[in-house]
């Protein structure tokens, strides 16, 4: 991956759902430009087609319940945030916006 930024103790005004957008915005990017050097870009030019990113997800599915019964607090994190990207990827590849997750959990409140 090329940019992401390293975890801080420092305020933001940003909120959860402008993180999850922006970064549904540059998975959208990717989609349309496939820059070279791109994790985003492998998945969507994958030989596997769709089917690579659903294996990841499965992966970092299968990574995150190992680490909640290792109790390893940090890696979970760490593989919850993997499943959330790799989720916004397959939520990408069928046009499907975050907004309407977004929606959809605003409903359940
Ligand atoms: N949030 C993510 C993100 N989360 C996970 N990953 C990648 O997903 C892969 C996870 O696979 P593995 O678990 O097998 O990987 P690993 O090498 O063992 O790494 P980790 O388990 O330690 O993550 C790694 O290559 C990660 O880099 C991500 N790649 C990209 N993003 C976001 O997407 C943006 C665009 O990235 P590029 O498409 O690379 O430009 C970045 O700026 C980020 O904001």
């Amino acid at each position: 991956m090329s940019d992401q930024s390293e975890t801080t103790d420092e305020p933001t005004d940003e909120t959860s759902e402008d993180l999850l957008r922006d970064l549904s915005a540059v998975i959208e990017d990717r989609k349309e430009n496939l820059p070279e050097g791109s994790y985003t870009t492998s998945l969507f030019t994958h030989e596997k087609g769709e089917n690579r990113a659903l294996e990841k997800l499965g992966e970092e599915a299968t990574e995150f319940v190992l680490a909640a019964k290792d109790a390893d607090e940090e890696e979970l994190a760490h593989e919850g945030a993997d499943i959330v990207y790799h989720m916004l990827v397959v939520l990408a590849m069928h046009d499907v916006d975050v907004d309407d997750l977004l929606d959809e959990l605003r409903e359940r409140r």
